[in-house]
């Protein structure tokens, strides 16, 4: 069965996002694929889903951001649409807000790992609002710096509205805080298709360990095969690098009827043990992690 690719859109208010949503559309369409849009506002009304055609499926995530209030909710939409429409790849438009790892960590449920391939974070950023961020509080100032760091494309838009000195500036200043991404200047985010199919931030069996080196925030599943002890799994986590930043899925322990429900998060792990049999996989979250050493280590347990 084929994997329904899913990419996440995001960048500060008013960067270009839904101009990029558009652009893709036209691109998919044309690719002959069918797509499906995630639109998250913060507002309780979608002012950017009236953009998409109506002949593209779209799921509203109103009233919150998916990374932090409203997760249940982008979970049971995703597995709608997927059950509905079957897509072959989904744009999920984050709100301006919304920081890149809670949004990974959203997406990558462990129920349904074995139908989505999250292709990367494509983050747009607006040229002159990016030389100004120094006036936006220190907070949001951060959320910028995080949407650039973890992006696996970049996006530096509205070039029309900098000059080649500003140009050059702003793309030193994006590729030294993130070398690993592409970064495009655009003009209303039209951006070659094959820079969106080429873009990587998942972890295959079959890359070279060497390739893992040059990328940055990547996820990973494990599919377990058995019971596995406590102890040795507690020796796990125990052994884990701190970039691990999330890990949650289903693991059982040998002396358990059902599984338990795992959650970990920045090196705190939960434990909430399940009254039925549910799918043993586990999604992990990391920053420059050697994935296939994580493997080796869960093979062993
Ligand atoms: N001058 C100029 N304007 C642009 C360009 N790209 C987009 N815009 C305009 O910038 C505004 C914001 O663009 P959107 O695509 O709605 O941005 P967004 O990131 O989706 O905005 P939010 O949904 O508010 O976060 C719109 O008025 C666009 O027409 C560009 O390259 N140059």
């Amino acid at each position: 069965m084929n994997k329904t690719e899913i990419y996440i859109l995001s960048g500060f208010l008013g960067s270009g996002k839904t101009t990029l949503l558009k652009e893709l559309l036209i691109k998919e369409k044309e690719a002959g694929r069918k797509v499906a849009v995630l639109m998250n506002e913060f507002g309780s009304i979608s002012i950017d889903s009236n953009e998409v055609d109506k002949d593209v499926p779209l799921k509203e995530l109103l009233g919150g951001c998916v990374c932090c209030t409203i997760q249940d909710k982008l979970e049971a939409q995703l597995q709608t649409l997927l059950i509905e429409e079957n897509p072959d790849v989904i744009y999920l438009e984050t709100t301006g807000a919304a920081h890149p790892v809670e949004t990974m960590d959203t997406i990558l449920s462990p129920l349904l790992a074995h139908k989505l391939q999250l292709k990367g974070i494509i983050t747009v950023v607006d040229g002159l609002q990016w030389l100004n961020r120094r006036e936006l509080s220190p907070i949001i100032q951060q959320l910028v710096l995080e949407q650039v760091r973890h992006a696996n494309l970049l996006i530096i838009n509205k070039q029309d509205t900098l000059t080649e000195e500003k140009k050059a500036r702003i793309t030193m200043e994006i590729q030294g805080i993130n070398p690993f991404a592409p970064a495009l200047l655009t003009n209303h985010s039209k951006i070659p298709y094959s820079k969106i199919q080429n873009i990587k931030a998942h972890f295959h069996k079959e890359l070279e360990r060497t390739t893992i080196k040059s990328m940055q925030l990547t996820s990973y599943i494990y599919t377990f095969q058995k019971t596995i002890s406590f102890e040795k799994f507690d020796d796990f986590l125990r052994s884990l690098p701190e970039m691990i930043y999330r890990i949650k899925g289903y693991v059982q322990f040998e002396d358990s009827a059902y599984p338990d429900l795992f959650q970990y998060s920045y090196g705190t792990p939960i434990f909430m043990r399940e009254e039925m049999n549910l799918p043993l996989n586990m999604v992990f979250i990391g920053e420059n992690i050697d994935w296939k050493e994580i493997e080796q280590k869960l093979e062993r347990l």
